[in-house]
């Protein structure tokens, strides 16, 4: 276990909307004991008070991160989502406030295609509306609008980690498979890229949904994309409720262009289970709704509480910015026998002349030094033999350098 800035027990891990035990168990294991739990997201002002306290914090997707809240959190260090979207924690703010965000890219992906693939067939057989029928007493014991996916043609919207996974799967069954990504990628197996977005909406009986939430993204599937797609097909959302217009898939639903839909996400999602959801899909028997839950097995969450863990015990312990998806990223290797001085700035001219002064002018050896920049931001980590209180001297000294956003010693 290495010793960091200051004691471990005074490192404050706060962990909320039931992260995974496997996430306390690696905090524990590495030495970390005030870890304060919650398995739910926060209301607004309760979040506030626990991230004045907090040195590192790990949500899920409810929790917001928004300016606001990390103007509260002059402590934190790291902050751990744990899950795969990002798009809740306003990631700008947090790098200027040099505070780096790690996330679990392939932790859930899984879980997500097997959903999807699930629903594909539970679509395309009418399941949802036959199993509605017979919990109301009804029989209707008929092959009318059923189908083998075998030989359809599945059209995945963003061919990423999760699009591609349906894909092959989808393959496995006998699918025809089509993707639309705005980067050029690799098919897998017999895929092919289906030209344009239009393309792949006229071509597909299934279309699904599988790109991130960006400006570009928003409302990507409207009125006009939901007219393209061949009468009686189905549309999947598993990825964010901001990707489709809602009213306007209701509406393709009511008037039967669509045959069926799966969606997990959506414009409004409940703040927490005890809340009730409502949406315009509500009631339509051939809409399979699930709570935003693509990625919740106990399998993928015991993953995802493992990895992101890690990432930031390493982060904290070692400084490794390794994967962060709003930082310059630096891999290091152990620091034994010196001390490790980790310094964030805005990236200006003149701040690492500045950083390395500070060691000359003292006559302090450097053993290492490793740095990363972006456009923005500068990560300079320094290895150097000195004692814990030249150590604190020096650091004081760092952190007066203009420009500096963050600083820590790790011992
Ligand atoms: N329902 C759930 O519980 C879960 C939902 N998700 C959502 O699924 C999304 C996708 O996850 P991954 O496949 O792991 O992400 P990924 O980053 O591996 O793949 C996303 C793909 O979308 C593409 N893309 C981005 N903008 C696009 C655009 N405007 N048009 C077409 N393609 C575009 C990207 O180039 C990339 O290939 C996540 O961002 C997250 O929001 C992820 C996990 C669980
Ligand atoms: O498990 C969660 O809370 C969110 C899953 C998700 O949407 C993601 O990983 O992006």
């Amino acid at each position: 276990m290495s010793p960091t800035s200051f004691p471990k027990s005074d490192i404050r891990v706060l962990l909320l909307e039931g992260i995974s035990e496997t996430a306390a168990g690696i905090f524990a294991d590495a030495g970390y004991s005030d870890i304060r739990r919650f398995d739910k997201a926060l209301p607004v002002p309760e979040l506030h008070r626990e991230l004045r306290e907090a040195h590192i914090v790990g949500i899920r997707s409810r929790t917001r991160l928004d300016a606001a809240a990390m103007a509260e959190a002059r402590k934190l260090f790291a902050i751990g989502a744990f899950c795969i979207g990002t798009n809740q924690i306003d990631l700008a703010t947090a790098k200027h406030a040099g505070i780096p965000v790690f996330n679990a890219p392939y932790s859930n992906t899984r879980s997500v295609a097997e959903l999807v693939i699930a629903e594909s067939i539970m679509l395309m057989r009418g399941i949802v509306q036959k199993s509605a029928q017979c919990h109301r007493g009804g029989w209707s014991k008929s092959a009318a609008g059923s189908h083998e996916v075998r030989g359809k043609t599945l059209g995945i919207v963003g061919y990423g980690h999760i699009g591609t996974q349906v894909g092959v799967m989808a393959e496995a069954m006998g699918m025809h498979v089509i993707y639309h990504d705005i980067e050029t990628k690799l098919a897998l197996g017999n895929a092919r890229h289906a030209g344009s977005l239009d393309a792949l909406l006229a071509a597909s009986d299934i279309v699904t949904l599988h790109v991130p939430e960006t400006p570009a993204t928003r409302l990507m599937i409207g009125e006009a994309q939901l007219a393209r797609m061949k009468p009686g097909a189905h549309l999947l959302n598993a990825s964010r409720g901001t990707v489709v217009d809602i009213d306007a898939l209701a509406d393709a639903l009511a008037r039967g262009h669509l045959a069926g839909a799966a969606v997990d996400v959506f414009p409004v999602e409940p703040e927490g289970n005890a809340e009730a959801f409502a949406s315009p899909l509500c009631g339509m028997d051939n809409v399979i709704l699930t709570p935003h839950i693509g990625g919740s097995t106990l399998e993928a969450q015991d993953n995802i509480g493992a990895e992101v863990a890690a990432k930031l015990v390493r982060y904290s312990d070692n400084g490794s910015t390794l994967s962060a998806v709003n930082f310059p990223e630096v891999t290091l290797p152990g620091h034994q026998g010196s001390h490790r001085f980790l310094h964030i700035h805005r990236n200006a001219p003149g701040v690492l002349m500045k950083i390395n002064e500070v060691f000359s002018s003292t006559g302090i050896n450097i053993d290492g030094q490793y740095l990363r920049t972006d456009p923005e931001l500068g990560y300079v980590v320094i290895d150097a033999a000195s004692d814990r209180d030249q150590a604190g001297r020096l650091r004081e000294r760092l952190a007066s350098i203009d420009g500096t956003l963050r600083t820590r010693v790790l011992y």
